[in-house]
């Protein structure tokens, strides 16, 4: 298990990352999600040995990881960190690229290993190429099975969907999922860390999920915990679509009384249902999906709430009636 307690670093008076404690247990995925700037790469440094922290500490099963100024070649021998550029040779092939992980293993077994892999990470036939010659998403498979080849104890991962179209995400995701999940050492397995800003993927796969805003963890928790309890309206955005609206322009939806009329209240888009009878709204925009609508209606001056729906027969302009089950709002704050 890797640990980190209270991690802060520093770059001159910017606090990149503050005060933060992380778990990340074998066979388990957690996803980190901050904006641009939140201290994301930073973490992964410092989780990596790959930058030294001003105070707080990294172990990996007990042992502390040392950074850079205490040791001669900076990084941990069972930490991988793929980045979002992969870092891949570009003079070798895809295979030698990934055998060259496996360099101090005998012939038999890194042959053995590199088939497994290819298979596994859906390379076997673009084996042979070199990196500027495959895809985005072909070679971001090829960081992840490079770095998993040897069976670390723990994988962290800087934007692994960023660059890849749907279906090369979904391949990685998906891989992702069965690698952690499947593929273990001698009864132990991998434990993982995704960085990213837009969580879309990272939701599905995660196991536990974390806000990092300011170089702050301001929340962790089950994915789906996270998803329906955002603590603030930041948290809320970073996990999904949702709409925001101040408590006093909500009161028409028949909300019990509050103090603070200014807190926000935080409404994902499927909580919001069109009726027959409800509150009058006029539909400002329709998007089409693909499997559904996103449908912009405007309820009041102050309120406007994007909601989903499966009808394919509105259209700007015209009257509707939405209801909101307010059993599940609760204000946040901003
Ligand atoms: N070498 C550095 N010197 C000074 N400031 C830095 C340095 N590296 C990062 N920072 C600052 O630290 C903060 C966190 O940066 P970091 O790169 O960790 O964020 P991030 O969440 O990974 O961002 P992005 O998603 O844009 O890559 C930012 O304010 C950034 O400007």
């Amino acid at each position: 298990m890797l640990t980190a307690t209270r991690l802060t670093k520093l770059y001159a008076d910017v606090r990149a990352v503050r005060n933060v404690s992380l778990n990340l247990e074998p066979g388990r995925i957690m996803a980190l999600v901050g904006a641009s700037g939140s201290g994301k790469s930073t973490l992964l440094n410092l989780l990596a040995g790959l930058a030294d922290a001003d105070s707080g500490e990294v172990r990996l099963n007990g042992e502390r990881v040392k950074g850079p100024s205490e040791v001669l070649v900076p990084g941990h021998e069972s930490i991988r960190l793929v980045h979002q550029e992969y870092q891949l040779m570009p003079n070798v092939s895809v295979r030698e690229n990934i055998a060259y992980a496996l360099r101090f293993f005998e012939k038999s077994y890194r042959d053995f290993r590199v088939n497994q892999l290819l298979k596994l990470c859906r390379l076997t036939d673009v084996q042979d190429r070199i990196p500027r010659q495959v895809s985005g998403g072909e070679k971001q498979r090829t960081a992840i099975a490079r770095a998993i080849a040897d069976k670390p104890a723990v994988l962290l991962l800087d934007e692994p969907f960023s660059h890849l179209d749907l279906p090369n995400r979904l391949i990685v995701r998906d891989l992702l999922f069965d690698l952690i999940r499947h593929e273990t050492i001698d009864g132990s397995a991998t434990a993982c860390l995704i960085v990213t800003h837009d969580a879309t993927d990272a939701l599905s796969i995660a196991d536990t999920l974390g806000i990092l805003c300011d170089g702050k963890l301001i929340q962790t928790g089950a994915p789906v915990d996270v998803y329906h309890r955002p603590i603030n309206a930041y948290a809320a955005r970073m996990t999904g679509p949702v709409n925001t609206v101040k408590y006093k322009h909500f009161q028409l939806f028949g909300l019990p009384e509050s103090d603070n009329l200014d807190a926000l209240i935080c409404l994902r888009p499927e909580q919001i249902k069109l009726t027959d009878s409800g509150i009058p709204a006029t539909i400002r925009a329709v998007y089409f999906k693909g499997s559904h609508y996103e449908i912009d209606v405007e309820v009041s001056r102050y309120i406007s709430l994007r909601l989903l729906t499966e009808r394919s027969d509105l259209q700007a302009g015209q009257q509707v009636a939405i209801s909101i089950a307010t059993s599940g709002i609760w204000p946040v704050k901003n």
